[in-house]
């Protein structure tokens, strides 16, 4: 469930009176999701024709001082014929305004689902659509350093120490202790970097048949890696949801989706396995930091931190899927 902040009928019809966008006719909170409060908006629009904007309440794992990069992100890949929602902006021409002390935006509403399982077309369309924002971004001037990097996963690992790691698996904290180290010790800084997404899991896509509506949830991107971003991505479409299998089929058409747009070169394609280990240890740091310290009734769903540790033991034991 992902509606933190509760708001009244007057304060979202008064919020939406900020924007030039009709009077609002209805809201509706989104379950879906796990960091920010989403509504879905109706107005009568501008021009008397309906329109529909989300609405986000940005909750204490968004930083505000970093909407202006996220948000500016959006406007400017959106502008670039990216399938990624644009920021509504307020009638002061603000991207985003403030209620109840929280930041909050309203944005471009696109069609399309979310898959759970996808087809080969639709990791091909992915991974297309992942290159176009690498590309489409070449030319944005703002920066932001990657908060979730290799420092932010010892970090979170080092949190939950040995006997936290042993109580989620008695496998766990060996794995971490061996895999940790290594990538961070060859962890490469010299291969292109971009503004990437580094969240891009099927539930961040919007779908159409095998065409990719939306890209959205950019609140963990950052300027890094661009082969790390195809990393991330590759963890996240490329195996069922436990981490148990992999799928040959779905990595191929992922990579040469991307590939098409834009060719890695020999440096980054050489790079790939250590990179899918640094993905996997980035998903499992959070997940198990998360795992130790959610309070029993909280709002989110915790999610499974060994579904991360087996891609991790999956990625160290087959470089070669990358070949
Ligand atoms: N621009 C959009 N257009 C259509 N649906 C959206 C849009 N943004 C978010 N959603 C819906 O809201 C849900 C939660 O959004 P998301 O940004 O993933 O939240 P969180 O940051 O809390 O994870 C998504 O799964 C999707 O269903
Ligand atoms: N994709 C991450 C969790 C981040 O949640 P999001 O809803 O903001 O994408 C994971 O699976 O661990």
């Amino acid at each position: 469930m992902a509606v933190y902040t509760q708001l009244g009928a007057e304060e979202l019809g008064s919020l939406i009176g900020e924007f030039d966008v009709g009077t609002l006719r209805s809201a509706k909170g989104i379950a879906e999701g796990v960091s920010n409060s989403n509504w879905l908006i109706e107005t009568t629009g501008a021009q008397g024709h309906e329109q529909h904007f989300i609405l986000t309440v940005y909750e204490e794992r968004t930083e505000a001082r970093d909407l202006p990069f996220f948000l500016g992100l959006m406007d400017h890949l959106a502008d670039h014929g990216c399938p990624v929602p644009a920021t509504i902006h307020d009638r002061a021409g603000q991207a985003f305004r403030e209620v109840r002390g929280k930041a909050v935006a309203l944005i471009e509403f696109l069609p399309g689902v979310s898959v759970s399982a996808p087809t080969a077309g639709q990791a091909r369309a992915v991974g297309g659509a992942l290159a176009r924002i690498h590309l489409a971004g070449a030319d944005f001037t703002l920066e932001r350093a990657n908060g979730m990097g290799p420092a932010a996963w010892q970090d979170l690992l080092g949190g939950c120490g040995h006997d936290g790691l042993v109580s989620i698996d008695p496998a766990l904290a060996a794995i971490v202790e061996r895999e940790l180290p290594a990538v961070i010790a060859a962890w490469p800084e010299d291969l292109p970097r971009a503004v990437i997404h580094a969240d891009l899991f099927p539930d961040n896509v919007l779908m159409l048949g095998d065409e990719v509506s939306g890209l959205i949830d950019f609140y963990f991107a950052c300027t890094d890696l661009a082969a790390y971003d195809v990393a991330v991505t590759h963890a996240a479409w490329c195996f069922d949801a436990t981490g148990s299998r992999f799928d040959p089929v779905l990595s191929a058409a992922l990579l040469e989706g991307y590939q098409a747009v834009r060719p890695l070169s020999g440096a980054e394609q050489a790079a790939l396995p250590l990179l899918a280990r640094g993905a996997a240890l980035r998903f499992l740091a959070t997940r198990a930091y998360d795992w130790l310290n959610t309070p029993d009734g909280a709002l989110v769903t915790r999610k499974d931190p060994m579904a991360f540790a087996r891609r991790l033991e999956f990625y160290s034991a087959n470089p070669a899927v990358f070949a």
